[in-house]
């Protein structure tokens, strides 16, 4: 795959953004990424010179993004898009699931009986981070499934960078982009997402389904539905920047 990537038309492109890994340099901890100085006036002017037509898709909720690139505010799906925010601000995710307490509750008392585990909540999903614990990998999984019996189906399971995160199974990253896409101004333009992780496949797949343009960040092997490749996050923010005018 090549790492030049060709221009985007503006007037043509609706420009769908992940957050963690492509905007911004993966941390320790999830409260831990810096967010570069000119990123927000980078987003700020893309997303004017694409007629508004930009998004961020993430597994964060939308409240931390807004701290991210504050005062920006911007079009976003959150916790894998069961949280939208339509550009014109009008919000149209799903409501909490009600056995999430509970299911909380469970991963909270295995977190807090292994040292290292960070538990994220996220109003809509909750997450298990082992990044300072990698050999809990497998353990993390078994007891988000077996939490998973407590939802009724209405959960599903999300692997993601030393992560294992429980969101509600109706939400997608793909599903959020096509909510976009039905609506104005990213309606009739031809979608581009940029993504690097597990989360990121269905989005792939939404884009490329309307003859759109998929890219992957990063340089491992694991096989992906996106077309083109930019070897890190830095090499993301150097090319949106280009695409924003200012390099
Ligand atoms: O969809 P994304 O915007 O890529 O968000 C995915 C998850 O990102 C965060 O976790 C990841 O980034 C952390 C900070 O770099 C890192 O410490 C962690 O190991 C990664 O998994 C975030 O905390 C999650 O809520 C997002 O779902």
């Amino acid at each position: 795959m090549p790492n030049r990537l060709a221009d985007i038309s503006h007037d043509r492109t609706a420009v769908f953004l992940d957050v963690d890994g492509t905007l911004l340099n993966i941390a320790e901890r999830p409260e831990g990424v810096v967010v570069p100085e000119d990123l927000p006036r980078t987003l700020d002017r893309l997303r004017e010179a694409c007629g508004g037509a930009l998004a961020l898709v993430t597994g964060r909720e939308i409240a931390t993004v807004d701290g991210f690139f504050a005062p920006l505010r911007l079009a976003v799906a959150g916790v894998h898009g069961a949280e939208i925010r339509l550009a014109d601000g009008r919000d149209v995710g799903l409501p909490p699931h009600p056995h999430l307490a509970e299911v909380t509750a469970r991963l909270q008392s295995f977190v807090e009986r292994n040292e290292g585990l960070i538990l994220e909540k996220k109003g809509r999903a909750v997450a298990i981070h082992f990044r300072q614990v990698p050999e809990l990998c497998q353990a993390v999984e078994n007891v988000a499934r077996e939490a998973l019996s407590l939802a009724d189906d209405g959960l599903e399971l999300q692997l993601g960078k030393m992560v294992v995160e429980l969101r509600p199974a109706r939400a997608d990253k793909g599903a959020a982009i096509d909510i976009f896409m039905e609506t104005e101004p990213f309606r009739g333009r031809e979608p581009l997402f940029i993504g690097d992780d597990w989360t990121d496949e269905s989005a792939f797949q939404a884009v490329n389904a309307r003859g759109g343009r998929s890219i992957r960040v990063g340089r491992d092997i694991r096989p992906t539905e996106a077309k083109e490749n930019l070897p890190d996050a830095d090499a993301v923010r150097e090319w949106l920047a280009r695409m924003a005018g200012q390099v």
